[in-house]
């Protein structure tokens, strides 16, 4: 569905976007995460052809948009991280405005119209778009991003800001979508929600791919973070005082960075007379993935 190649975006001297390469298949859902100002929304408008490249190239369902951004118009959604939306229209009128853009008849708007807002749970009456609360007027913008049935879409933080009621039913709306098979790249800080829900995760850092993968290729490339070591023993006092541990679950707690470190404490344990009961490797969470890269 996409393939990009070698992406390059600067602003006068500055790089925002360096070399920056991937493939997507279709019905993909890809997460892309970063610290502020990796280069995310850079990414995401030259997906959506919003933004032409420096340097690169770009396909998305076999044409090359940069030669002809218009060749999205139909197959692209996208949700800009901040939508301006038409405070004075009522939600139908908008999503009928934008459906006719589109070049659809009324009656169709219509039934799509009411079929999304139905499945976004939004029932917004006669309200004008300026009256309604910050997750109703989310979930109108993407209505509106899919009100022409799109292939791919391109959504900037489609949850910031939102209560972690709505930003989860979103989430799980964007999960439902990709298994419709739409294909979705999405940029979030909720590095949870892109766990749950995207199949690959991209990790930018100034404007170039730091990783980028399945969250089990992520896990192996990060490797194993901590060792939980769960132990019983009748004496603390017989503990090594150089063992820092804690209580947990009616046993002890201690952790340990690495494989020594784990030997280390088993040792210490045994030593005061006690039980290692069990031991749980801890991956690294995608949050912790993206302290460890660094801005
Ligand atoms: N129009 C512009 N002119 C100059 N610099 C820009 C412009 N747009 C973006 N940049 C710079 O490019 C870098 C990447 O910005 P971008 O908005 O893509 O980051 P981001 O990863 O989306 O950040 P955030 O998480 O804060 O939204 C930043 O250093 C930003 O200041």
């Amino acid at each position: 569905m996409i393939a990009a190649h070698d992406l390059a975006k600067e602003y006068g001297a500055f790089r925002a976007l360096d070399g920056v390469s991937f493939d997507l298949e279709d019905g993909e859902v890809l997460g892309i995460v970063g610290h502020n100002g990796a280069g995310k929304t850079t990414l995401l408008k030259i997906l959506s052809g919003l933004s032409l490249p420096t340097a690169g190239r770009l396909s998305v369902g076999g044409a090359d948009v940069l030669a002809d951004p218009s060749a999205l118009k139909q197959t692209l959604g996208y949700l800009p991280e901040e939508s301006r939306l038409y405070e004075t229209m009522r939600v139908h009128d908008y999503l009928l405005f934008f459906g006719e853009i589109y070049g659809l008849d009324r009656a169709t708007v219509r039934v799509r119209a009411e079929r999304l807002l139905d499945s976004l749970s939004l029932d917004p009456g006669e309200k004008k778009i300026g009256e309604l609360s910050k997750g109703m007027r989310r979930k109108v913008a993407i209505a509106r991003s899919l009100i022409h049935d799109p292939s791919f879409l391109v959504y900037d933080e489609p949850t910031s800001g939102l209560d972690p009621m709505t930003g989860r039913f979103i989430g799980e709306f964007l999960k439902g979508l990709g298994a419709e098979g739409k294909t979705i790249v999405l940029s979030a800080h909720n590095l949870f929600q892109v766990e749950a829900i995207c199949d690959r995760v991209m990790i930018l850092r100034r404007g170039r791919i730091e990783a980028f993968g399945t969250m089990a290729e992520l896990r192996e490339r990060f490797g194993s973070l901590t060792y939980a070591i769960y132990f019983t023993v009748l004496d603390a006092g017989l503990l090594d005082p150089d063992l820092s541990y804690s209580r947990a679950e009616g046993v002890y707690l201690a952790e340990a960075g690495d494989v020594e470190g784990m030997h280390a404490v088993t040792a210490m344990v045994t030593a005061a007379g006690g039980r290692v009961e069990r031991v749980e490797s801890r991956y690294p969470s995608l949050e912790e993935m993206l302290v460890a890269v660094g801005r």
